[in-house]
């Protein structure tokens, strides 16, 4: 029998959730085919509607001059100079500017591209999205995607700009692969996975590869979501890692040069407050060299696992999903600096344990 309506109003609740639109910084050195790149993804048909921040150095944009639209897209220059000289504020606006527009029925675009001048520093653009809470309502930060010249790599790896573009990245891109041999390529490689054993390492053949296989090299990174549980980077650093019996807990270093990349594991606890200090130490020892560290925690008391975000001074820790029950609980900290001491991190890190579960 159907029920009589007795004129309650329903108490579904219908939960919107809030969606942000993802941005994607492409960086990398000098004549890596940043450029080449942009290009690639302005002319070809692809479905994707993209808003494109420009950074040029210098005041007039020179790079704007080579760049050839296709009408789906629409494209803003920062031309007064590199964006890690001319701060966060410039960005912001920008990004502000794009999303007003759209609301007011200008460009609607589903992803925004950040292409960054070769000698930039991508830190103060990757602090842009921890910090400028304004503009979170409305993007975030999908990925650092760094293209790396095979070619020029060893010769260009005395600049700390070059190191910092490669620390930051979230996805390493070789390009001009097929100007190396084989045996050239591994060199490079391996360079890199100890500069910054995080990121996902990957060839791009800027001439040849498909539109598609070129978009899926740039989006969904999703290296700065709050929930990411850095599944492939667990996989990619099994090959660092150490374990000794149903404990563990140690500190991985790579020496690369003055680029010392850490990994921190441990299955034991920690400590939040103590963990909170200890980042609060490094930030005043290190400063500016803490480039990027990032990773989960298992912390004491807390049902989920907490991600950590940090970009040099700025620091994020946020609630994740919780631990399923059978889920190994653990702390996996990635570290990546100029010439940070993984010892002294290694101490830090185990002072913030907790003696038993
Ligand atoms: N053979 C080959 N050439 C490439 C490849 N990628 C880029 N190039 C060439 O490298 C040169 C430099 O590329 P750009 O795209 O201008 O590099 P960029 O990073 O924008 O350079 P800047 O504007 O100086 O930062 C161009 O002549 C490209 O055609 C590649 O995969 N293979």
């Amino acid at each position: 029998m159907p029920r009589a309506c007795n004129g309650e109003r329903s108490k579904v609740k219908i939960m919107v959730a809030h969606i942000t639109t993802p941005v994607t910084v492409i960086t990398g050195f000098l004549g890596s085919g940043k450029t080449t790149l942009l290009n690639r993804v302005l002319r070809e048909l692809h479905g994707e509607r993209l808003a494109v921040i420009e950074n040029e150095f210098g005041a007039v944009g020179v790079d704007a001059e080579f760049l050839v639209t296709g009408g789906n897209e629409t494209i803003i220059q920062l031309a007064n100079g590199c964006l890690c000289c001319t701060v966060r504020g410039d960005l912001a606006k920008s990004l502000q500017t794009l999303s007003t527009s759209a609301e007011a029925g200008g460009f609607v675009f589903d992803r925004v591209l950040i292409e960054t001048t070769g000698i930039a520093d991508p830190g103060p653009v990757i602090q842009t999205f921890l910090a400028e809470t304004a503009i979170l309502t409305k993007f975030h930060l999908d990925g650092v995607i760094a293209l790396v010249d095979s070619v020029h790599f060893f010769s260009q790896l005395d600049r700390v700009e070059n190191k910092a573009q490669i620390a930051y990245a979230d996805r390493l891109l070789l390009t001009k692969c097929d100007l190396v041999t084989s045996t050239q390529l591994e060199a490079v490689e391996s360079r890199l996975v100890d500069m910054n054993p995080r990121a996902e390492l990957l060839p791009l053949d800027l001439h040849h590869a498909p539109i598609a296989d070129v978009l899926k090299l740039l989006f969904d990174a999703s290296a700065y979501s709050f929930d990411y549980v850095p599944l492939m980077e667990l996989k990619q650093l099994h090959g660092y890692r150490m374990t000794s019996g149903n404990r563990y807990s140690h500190v991985v270093p790579h020496h690369t040069g003055d680029v010392v990349s850490c990994v921190f594991e441990s299955d034991r606890p920690l400590d939040l407050e103590r963990l909170n200090q200890f980042f609060d130490v490094a930030q005043r020892h290190y400063g500016p060299r803490l480039w990027r560290y990032k990773g989960i925690v298992f912390a004491e008391h807390q049902r989920p696992r907490l991600v950590v975000q940090g970009v040099q001074s700025l620091l994020q820790i946020t609630g994740g999903t919780i631990w399923r029950a059978y889920e190994p609980r653990r702390t996996l900290l990635v570290f990546i600096g100029q010439e940070i001491e993984p010892d002294w991190i290694e101490q830090g890190l185990r002072l913030c344990e907790v003696a038993s579960v």
